[in-house]
C-alpha cells in the first residue's frame, strides 16, 4: 500500500477548506489529516475534526479555546488557540503538504512558517505572494518547499507549463469571469450593494475574493501572483475577460503557441491536483459537454470602469511594497463594503487614495512589508468617514 500524504488544512472552516476536505474524502486511501485551522468558526471545527480525527487543531479566536477544547475532551486531538499558534503548527513534523486557505494578509506568516521547515504548500492564499511575492519565493527557494497553486487560474498555467523544461514563456493569459457587473457602467456601479455584488456568476466563493472578483481587484492580485508563481515579467502577464470560466487561463510559448487548461468551474479540480502532483487521479467532478449549445466568448477588460484592474497594474509595475499596500487597503476597503459602509466605487478610492499616501519602499524587508500594511490598513479606515 502506498504511503499517506499528511494533510495540513489552514482555514479549513472555509469555501477553500471545505472544498478540500471533500477532495480528501473522496481520496482516504490517498491522504490523511493531521491539522486543521479556524478563526471563529468553532462549531464547523468541531465537526470537521470529530469527522477526520487530526493530529491538531487551532481556533484563532482564543474566547472559543473552551468550546472547541471541551468538544475533543474525549478524542486525541490536541487544542491550539490564537495567532501565534498558527505559526507554531504549521512548524511542527506532523504533515507533508499545507493547503494555504486562510483568506488575506493572515496567511502570510503561517505559510512562510510551514516554507521555512520546507513543506510543500498547496496555494490558494494569493494575498501571500502579492504582500511579499519575494520573500516567499525566496524562502521557498532556499528551503526545497514545492509551492503548487491552488488558485484556479494559476493551476492552469501550471498544468499547461508540465512536460515544457527551460521553452520560453512569450506570455501567461488569465482567464478573468468579469464578475457580476460585466459590461455595467459607473452609473450603475455607484448604487450597487454587496447582495448583489456577492452574485458570482460562475463559482461559489467566501466573500472576500467574490467581491474582488466583481471589482476585478481579484484579476490584478492574480497578475501579481502570476508574476512571482512563474518568474515573469510584468508585460509577460495579461488578462482577458471570459465570462465562461471554461477556459482557466493560457500560456504562450515563445513559438506563438498557445496552450490551455479547460473544465467546469469547480475548486475541487484544483485543490485534488495540487495534493496529487505530480500525478493525476480520478474525480467525479462533471464533465464539460462539448455538444452543449453555447460560445466561449473573449472581450478586453474595460480598465476604465474597473480601475481597480488599472491599479493592480500599476502596482505590479512599481513592485516594492506598492503591492503590499494595495492588498492592505483593498482588504480594508471590501470588508468596509461587506458590512454597507461605504459604496462599490469607493473601494477603489480608497485603494487608490492609499497608494498615493504610504511611502513606497524598493525593496523591503518582511519587517517592513508588515510595517507597510500596518500604515495602509490605518490610512484606509481614516478614510471609511468620507
Ligand atoms: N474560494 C475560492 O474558490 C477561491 C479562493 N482562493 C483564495 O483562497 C483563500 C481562501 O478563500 P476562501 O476559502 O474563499 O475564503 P473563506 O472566507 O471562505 O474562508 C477563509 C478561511 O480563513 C479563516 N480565517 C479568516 N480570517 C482569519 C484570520 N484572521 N486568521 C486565521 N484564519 C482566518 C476562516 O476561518 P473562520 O471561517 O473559522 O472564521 C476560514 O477558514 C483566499 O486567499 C482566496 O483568495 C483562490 C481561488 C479560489
Ligand atoms: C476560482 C478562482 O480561482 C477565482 O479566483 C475565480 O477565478 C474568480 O473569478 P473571476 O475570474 O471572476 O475573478
Ligand atoms: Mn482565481
Amino acid at each position: 500500500m502506498s504511503q499517506l500524504k499528511r494533510i495540513a488544512i489552514f482555514g479549513s472552516t472555509g469555501s477553500i477548506g471545505t472544498q478540500a476536505l471533500e477532495v480528501i474524502e473522496a481520496h482516504a486511501d490517498k491522504f490523511s489529516v493531521e491539522i486543521l485551522t479556524a478563526h471563529t468558526n468553532d462549531t464547523l471545527l468541531i465537526a470537521q475534526a470529530l469527522k477526520f480525527n487530526p493530529n491538531m487543531v487551532v481556533i484563532g479566536d482564543e474566547k472559543k479555546y473552551q468550546s472547541v477544547k471541551e468538544a475533543l475532551s474525549k478524542t486525541h486531538v490536541k487544542v491550539f488557540a490564537g495567532e501565534e499558534a498558527l505559526e507554531e503548527v504549521a512548524s511542527m513534523d506532523c504533515y507533508d503538504i499545507m493547503i494555504a486557505a486562510i483568506v488575506g494578509f493572515a496567511g502570510l506568516k503561517s505559510t512562510l512558517s510551514a516554507i521555512e521547515n520546507g513543506k510543500t504548500i498547496a496555494l490558494a492564499n494569493k494575498e501571500t505572494l502579492v504582500v511579499a511575492g519575494d520573500i516567499v519565493m525566496k524562502k521557498a527557494a532556499e528551503n526545497k518547499a514545492a509551492i503548487i497553486p491552488v488558485d484556479s487560474e494559476h493551476s492552469a498555467i501550471f498544468q499547461c507549463l508540465v512536460g515544457e523544461g527551460r521553452n520560453k514563456i512569450e506570455k501567461v493569459i488569465l482567464t478573468a469571469s468579469g464578475g457580476p457587473f460585466l459590461g455595467k457602467k459607473p452609473n450603475f456601479l455607484v448604487n450597487v450593494k454587496r447582495d448583489h455584488a456577492l452574485q458570482h456568476p460562475n463559482w461559489t466563493m467566501g466573500a472576500k475574493i467574490t467581491i474582488d472578483s466583481a471589482t476585478l481587484m481579484n484579476k490584478g492580485l492574480e497578475m501579481i501572483e502570476a508574476k512571482w508563481l512563474f518568474n515573469l515579467q510584468p508585460e509577460q502577464v495579461q488578462v482577458v475577460i471570459h465570462p465562461q470560466s471554461i477556459i482557466h487561463s493560457m500560456v504562450q510559448f515563445e513559438d506563438g503557441s498557445i496552450k490551455a487548461q479547460m473544465g467546469l468551474p469547480d475548486m475541487k479540480l484544483p485543490i485534488q491536483y495540487a495534493l496529487a502532483y505530480p500525478q493525476r487521479i480520478s474525480s467525479k467532478f462533471p464533465r464539460y459537454d462539448f455538444k452543449k449549445p453555447g460560445t466561449l466568448g473573449f472581450e478586453e477588460p474595460d480598465y476604465k470602469t474597473f480601475r481597480n484592474l488599472a491599479l493592480a497594474i500599476d502596482a505590479l509595475q512599481k513592485g516594492g511594497n506598492m503591492p503590499c499596500i494595495l492588498n492592505a487597503a483593498n482588504e480594508i476597503a471590501v470588508f468596509a463594503f461587506l458590512r454597507n459602509r461605504i459604496g462599490f466605487l469607493d473601494i477603489t478610492e480608497m485603494v487608490e487614495r492609499t497608494m498615493n499616501k504610504i511611502p513606497f519602499i524598493a525593496k523591503p524587508t518582511l519587517e517592513q512589508y508588515f510595517e507597510s500594511d500596518g500604515e495602509a490598513r490605518n490610512f484606509a479606515a481614516t478614510l471609511i468617514q468620507m
